[in-house]
């Protein structure tokens, strides 16, 4: 069984000298999962430094955020590194530079860049001219990487390990499900069962993905569109917000579908010492009740939290194997 390395170990190699992206979470190794969500915990226990001592930092987000945005600009801030920041309004993509020509002039100037667009993650990466500036997605329509990193190292420091927990994730399995089952799956003995209203399941590839990863790990996904016979003596159960940016329900009474995966507190009859994640914002009253959001399962508010942790560590992963600033 693999096991976390010391959470005060660091990441730096200095023998790496290609830049690192954060795209997807397809981007990391094993060792650079374990690793990053080990120095998230470092990081929360206190740990700092200066890693980023010299570089810049991009924070771009063409769409509304509070927790990521916030994180991402602490945490190179807290590191060590200048941050600017770029709003929906601000690039001169809004009046005909190509994303292309836009990505090429900011690789030349900043080394990282944290970017929430509309936009393919591919042509996130791309946008690395000669692949000089780290590109970190803060969010896409198909994952939300660095928010599975961040729910990894929550239940890291809530359980001092990942392997053999138990999870329930209710509701639709958005780009936060996506990120989740894609990490979840590399770890022993994890059991993720997804119970997702008909037609919002996990995209097929990344539902066979993870499987694929699950067998070869020994943890186990399961999809299932209805709320009958639920697992008990669960570690976690996790919701997300039922409108997440850029989903469309093509159905007009989806939430109706969606009701009967709301989170109340009856889910915890059968497992009394379940945690309670959310990954924010909550529509309250609607995926979750406020009992259950408020009530001593939740840690939703420092699983919120952990994403500056979480973010320094990711900072630290992509940049400190430079030594400094690459220019
Ligand atoms: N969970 C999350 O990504 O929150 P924000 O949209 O506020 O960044």
């Amino acid at each position: 069984m693999r096991t976390f390395p010391s959470v005060s170990a660091t990441v730096t190699d200095p023998t790496v000298q290609q830049v690192r992206h954060l795209v997807s979470i397809r981007d990391l190794t094993d060792a650079d999962l374990y690793s990053i969500v080990a120095r998230g915990a470092a990081f929360a226990a206190g740990e700092c430094g200066n890693p980023l001592a010299g570089q810049v930092a991009g924070v771009y987000f063409l769409k509304t955020s509070t927790r990521t945005r916030t994180a991402f600009t602490s945490a190179a801030l807290r590191l060590g590194a200048g941050v600017i920041q770029y709003g929906p309004q601000d690039l001169q993509t809004n009046t005909g530079e190509t994303s292309a020509d836009t990505g090429r002039v900011l690789s030349g100037m900043l080394d990282v860049l944290v970017a929430r667009t509309a936009g393919d993650p591919a042509e996130l990466r791309a946008w690395s001219a000669q692949n000089r500036m780290t590109v970190i997605n803060a969010m896409s329509a198909e994952e939300h990487p660095t928010q599975a990193l961040t729910d990894l190292t929550t239940l890291l420091r809530q359980f001092g390990r990942i392997e053999g927990l138990r999870l329930l994730y209710l509701g639709e399995a958005n780009n936060t499900a996506t990120a989740l089952a894609l990490a979840l799956t590399r770890f022993p003995g994890v059991e993720l069962e997804l119970r997702t209203p008909p037609g919002y399941g996990l995209p097929a590839q990344i539902l066979a993905d993870a499987t694929r990863q699950a067998e070869i790990s020994g943890a186990s996904i399961v999809e299932r569109c209805h709320m009958s016979d639920l697992p008990g003596d669960l570690d976690a159960i996790y919701t997300t917000r039922w409108q997440t940016t850029g989903t469309v329900k093509p159905d007009p009474d989806w939430r109706q579908v969606f009701a009967p995966f709301r989170v109340e507190q009856e889910l915890w009859r059968h497992s009394p010492n379940a945690v309670f994640l959310h990954d924010l914002p909550a529509h309250r009253g609607e995926e979750v009740t406020s009992e259950v959001l408020d009530g001593p399962a939740s840690i939703a508010f420092g699983q919120a939290e952990n994403k500056l942790y979480s973010a320094m560590a990711v900072l630290e992963w992509c940049r400190s194997h430079a030594g400094g600033t690459t220019r």
